[in-house]
């Protein structure tokens, strides 16, 4: 039986964000996501995922509540916030004359200062096993390529062992191996350590084929929340996406979204928020 308790995960509450007087969130709620999830952030571009990663985060002025575990992120100190919630952004980590390693030391020197330095060297190891970069550790990331550079950002986010993981499309640079290899780490990582992950992705087939649940966001709004297979139909790829699309099982089990074509007939286009005037 689950013995989670009810305030445990990350919780919603009318959340309102945006930049300067232009509204993108528009009062978002979400009941309570399990700890340990692999949750999917999904939607058109422009739909706002990426503002409403950094106002779950605190980086940005909002309303209404962020709970995670129970606690009002709003009420917490901004160290102790940044304890609990570990954030990648969209953009890749700079290209700077430091090395992999020292990103990760001084990630878990601002984070997770309390942690001796064995604990620390180990949580380093531990992250360094988990994602296969070995190989990167002693590169300066100014000789990183694109996808490696990305990957240092994401074991940097992962090393303070955060209690949600907001990560902002962290398989963006990433070949299809190290695709696969992210999101099956995370899922893992989310498994065993209790740790909430909430990963904006485009990959639907990633998102399927990993995730526990998926969150659809359009037009700054949750269009659909639930597992994979219930949320990700034909009818709301239309809606959301303005695509024809099918959605099948592979010979492997796994859910495969096909975009056939843009829903372009007059009669059941969709406006692109690309498209739309400010
Ligand atoms: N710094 C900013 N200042 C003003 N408006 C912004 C800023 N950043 C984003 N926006 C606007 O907020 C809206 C949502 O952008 P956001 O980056 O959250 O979308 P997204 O879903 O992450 O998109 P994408 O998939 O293209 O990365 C867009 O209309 C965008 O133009």
């Amino acid at each position: 039986m689950d013995q989670t308790p009810a305030s445990s995960g990350l919780q919603l509450d009318a959340l309102v964000a945006g930049y300067g007087g232009q509204r993108v969130i528009g009062g978002i709620s979400l009941p309570a996501v399990a700890p340990g999830s692999l949750v999917a952030l999904v939607g058109p571009n422009a739909a706002g995922k990426s503002t409403l990663l950094k106002a779950i985060a605190g980086l940005l002025p909002a309303s209404g509540r962020v709970l995670l575990d129970g606690a009002d992120m709003a009420t917490l100190p901004t160290r102790e916030r940044l304890r609990r919630i570990g954030y990648l952004p969209q953009a890749l980590p700079q290209p700077t004359s430091l090395l992999a390693y020292e990103i990760w030391q001084s990630a878990l020197r601002a984070g997770r200062s309390e942690w001796p330095a064995e604990r620390r060297a180990a949580a380093i190891e531990q992250v360094v096993a988990e994602l296969d970069l070995a190989a990167l550790g002693l590169r300066r990331m100014d000789e990183l390529s694109g996808g490696q550079r990305q990957m240092v950002g994401l074991a940097q986010a992962i090393v303070r062992a955060p209690r949600l993981l907001l990560l902002d499309e962290p398989t963006s640079a990433l070949d299809l191996r190290w695709q696969l290899t992210v999101l099956d780490t995370l899922r893992r990582h989310a498994r065993a350590t209790g740790t909430l992950c909430l990963v904006a992705v485009h990959d639907l087939n990633l998102a399927a084929r990993f995730c526990d649940q998926v969150l659809v966001l359009h037009h700054g709004a949750l269009a659909a929340a639930g597992a994979p297979a219930q949320i990700l139909t034909p009818a709301l790829l239309r809606q959301v996406y303005g695509v024809r699309a099918r959605v099948e099982t592979c010979s492997q089990g796994h859910l495969m979204v096909l975009a056939d074509a843009t829903a372009s007939a007059a009669s059941d286009s969709v406006p692109s928020p690309l498209a739309a005037t400010p």
